[in-house]
């Protein structure tokens, strides 16, 4: 049977009641202990007036007790003093959080340690939650990563709901990741995409295996730097060796960092010890962040100086940030808005893509027969004679629906980022106070067995609308997948993560065959993740390619 919850305002009479006893009593018995001092007087006066006024607050609040409707909170498993709910989170908490919604309900409340904490994976709910009260759900907890990591909150993904957020999210929206903006980088796109081939094409030319992770990271990576920072960072791009292994070591840490569940945020208590140091860890990665971000802007500021501002065209995000005026009438935008907003961008736009490419290859080298199917649609709609372009994309139907089942079994974003509530509220009649953290269970939500059969069976086809129509990546109206979100929320950045997701596998399907090394079968491929911000599988993909094209596409 399901554990009521009840709002922690049914404990607060009776304790209030206690600690008034206590009071008084203390009070009283100074009284009595002083008699005869000089002090009686005032020390009676003092305990009459604490009676009385205990007396009447007391009165108050049990009658307010007894009158008023309990808020009931919504069902979930008992809780621990002091820790509540926290032990029950294992090293996958989004599949501990699937099955306490199995057994208590689709919206289910926990207590986690002093925060408390809603979670569900169930459509109408978050249709609810993202949609119809939006208003009161989207704002964001002021985690130490988020105050560490992003610069005291000053970004966009997780800065609190506010002015300030409505402004930095604006300034994403109508300058950077606008179709005209986003169109201006199609050529920078089109040169990856080729590097992409070529890199593989190198690799496997001695038929080793080949570390998919690698490739696909570097792709991702070198995409969103050339757009953001103006240079490349791997393969034959112009930032020197040791600026790309800094590069890449803060943002790896980056990563981890912000995806770790940092008891610290549930118990105070816990960052006194902080035995794992990893708040020390985050002041650490914060000072190189910084200085990563202050050089970036050092560079752009010395280049502007030289070019003395030509066209738009060739502008990175850094030149258009820097050419933006700040709110308060200044000339530019503050520097640390222009770092948050990089920061942003770089983890919220790199990881992403690369993790989801890594599980869509998985999952189709597992299923020959979806390779078969994908590389027949890419020979109709391409063709042998030339390479995949953008234009492409949209025609690629039966790729869009691997792109979207990939996207139900293995959500970039298990919880999204945690949602938090603003005031009281309600949802199907259950009471959510303020400040509740909100774990939408995406990963649960795609293998949630009252909206999907089969679970966990990967069948691109499932997508395929009846009348030929084109297959969007998106949640669409019935919230049953939720790549990027919906409501305020929602990732800026989704036709950019559709287009790098789509392009990579479209020409790595095209230009080569797949199979697995060392006598591997294709049933035998783990599928184990681990969790984190995103969530990539426990282990890096390795897989052996071989060319499909004519000799000479490759050069
Ligand atoms: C496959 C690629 C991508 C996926 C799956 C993805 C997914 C998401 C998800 C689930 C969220 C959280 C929404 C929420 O909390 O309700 C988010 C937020 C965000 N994404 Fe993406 N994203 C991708 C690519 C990108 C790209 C390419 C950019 C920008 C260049 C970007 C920028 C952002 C930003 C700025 C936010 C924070 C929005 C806010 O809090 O207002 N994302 N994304």
């Amino acid at each position: 049977m399901a554990h009521q919850n009840w709002g922690t305002n049914r404990l607060t009479p009776p304790l209030l009641f206690m600690l008034s006893c206590a009071i008084c009593r203390l009070i009283l018995s100074n009284y009595f202990a002083s008699l005869g001092s000089s002090y009686s007087l005032a020390a009676a006066a003092a305990a009459v007036a604490a009676i009385v006024f205990l007396g009447n607050r007391i009165h108050y609040r049990f009658w307010d007790w007894i009158t008023t409707e309990p808020r009931r909170l919504p069902p979930g498993p008992p809780r621990w003093p002091i820790v509540g709910n926290l032990l029950q989170l294992g090293q996958l908490p989004h599949r501990d959080l699937a099955a306490l919604c199995d057994k208590y309900g689709p919206l289910v409340y926990l207590r986690l340690g002093s925060v408390n904490a809603i979670t569900t994976n169930d459509p109408s709910i978050i249709r609810e939650i993202l949609v119809h009260q939006d208003d009161v759900f989207a704002s964001r907890p002021r985690t130490l990563a988020a105050v560490h990591l992003a610069y005291g909150c000053s970004d966009v993904a997780l800065a609190p709901l506010g002015p300030r957020w409505k402004r930095m999210r604006r300034i994403c929206m109508e300058h950077l990741l606008t179709t005209k903006r986003l169109e201006s980088f199609a050529r920078h796109r089109a040169e990856e995409a080729w590097h992409l081939v070529r890199d593989v094409w190198a690799r496997c030319q001695d038929g080793r295996p080949i570390n998919m992770r690698e490739v696909l990271g570097a792709f991702s990576m070198n995409n969103v730097t050339r757009m953001l920072l103006g240079k490349q960072y791997f393969g034959a791009g112009t930032a020197g060796p040791d600026e790309a292994m800094e590069f890449m070591h803060i943002t790896h840490e980056l990563f981890w960092l912000l995806g770790v569940i940092y008891l610290g945020d549930y118990l105070p208590i816990w960052r006194w010890i902080d035995p794992s140091g990893c708040e020390k860890k985050m002041r650490e990665v914060e000072k190189r962040v910084d200085d990563f971000h202050a050089s970036i802007l050092q560079e752009h500021r010395n280049k502007k100086a030289q070019l003395k501002g030509d066209g738009d065209d060739e502008m990175d995000f850094v030149d258009i940030l820097l050419s933006l005026p700040s709110e308060d009438g200044k000339a530019h935008m503050d520097d640390v808005e222009i770092k948050a907003l990089i920061q942003d961008m770089i983890a919220a736009a790199t990881d992403t893509s690369a993790v989801t490419n890594e599980w869509a290859m998985t999952e189709v080298i597992k299923h020959p027969r979806v390779l078969r199917n994908i590389q027949e649609e890419l020979d109709r709609v391409v063709g042998p004679d030339r390479m995949v372009s953008e234009a492409d994309l949209a025609n690629l139907n039966y790729l869009r629906c691997v792109v979207r089942e990939t996207f139900r079994m293995h959500p970039a974003g298990p919880f999204l980022i945690p949602h938090e509530s603003l005031c009281d509220t309600t949802i199907n009649g259950y009471h959510i106070p303020a400040k509740t953290r909100v774990f939408i269970n995406t990963h649960g939500l795609g293998r949630n067995t009252g909206i999907w059969d089969n679970v966990e069976e990967f069948r691109p086809e499932r997508h395929v609308l009846l009348d030929g129509s084109r297959v969007e990546i998106s949640h669409g109206a019935d919230f049953k997948i939720l790549p990027f979100s919906a409501g305020k929320r929602k990732c800026p950045g989704a036709p950019l993560g559709v287009t790098l997701v789509l392009m990579a596998l479209a020409q790595l399907f095209h230009c080569f065959d797949w199979t697995l090394p060392d006598g591997l079968r294709p049933e035998d491929i783990d599928t184990t993740e681990v969790y984190g911000m995103t969530m990539p599988r426990a282990e890096p993909l390795v897989a052996i390619a071989k060319p499909r094209l004519a000799a000479h596409m490759y050069h």
